[in-house]
């Protein structure tokens, strides 16, 4: 599969946003998901009248990769409204660390100009609670 460079991912991830079901924020957000291998998933935000059940771009793209069989990733593009610098939100982050224990995901945002900006998700989530966490406690 022919590689995918990080403008043509957030490409799909704009037109994932297309898809979001945010009738109540009004704050559509789209993913796109790179898995090794070259695979691209998307996700959109997906609201509902329970507010709380709502579930963000980044994480619906991350359950429906690995509902179709893909664990490992190395880049994620986000894409929300123009004028702001969108970052994912404390819970998308953990979610995405999962799958990326070492933090070498790499996080693809625009800055409030428009211009691309990349990170990991290490920087964005220093620390994150792992497996490994829960491995070495001693249960109670
Ligand atoms: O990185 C983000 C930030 C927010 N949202 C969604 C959640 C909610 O539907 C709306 C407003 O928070 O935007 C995302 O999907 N991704
Ligand atoms: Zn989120």
């Amino acid at each position: 599969m022919d590689p995918i460079d990080d403008a043509a991912l957030m490409r799909q991830a704009e037109a994932a946003r297309e898809r979001a079901h945010a009738p109540y924020s009004r704050f559509r957000v789209g993913a796109a998901l790179l898995a090794e291998g070259g695979v691209v998933i998307p996700g959109c935000n997906v609201e509902n009248a329970s507010y709380g059940a709502t579930i963000c771009a980044e994480r619906t793209a991350v359950v429906a990769a690995v509902a179709a069989g893909h664990r490992r990733f190395t880049a994620i593009a986000i894409a929300g409204p123009a004028g702001i610098a969108l970052g994912p939100c404390g819970m998308c982050r953990q979610v995405l660390s999962e799958f990326s224990p070492d933090g070498s995901l790499r996080v693809l945002t625009r800055d409030a100009a428009g211009a691309p900006h990349a990170t990991t998700i290490g920087q964005l989530l220093p620390a994150a609670f792992t497996a490994a966490d829960l491995d070495t406690a001693t249960p109670d």
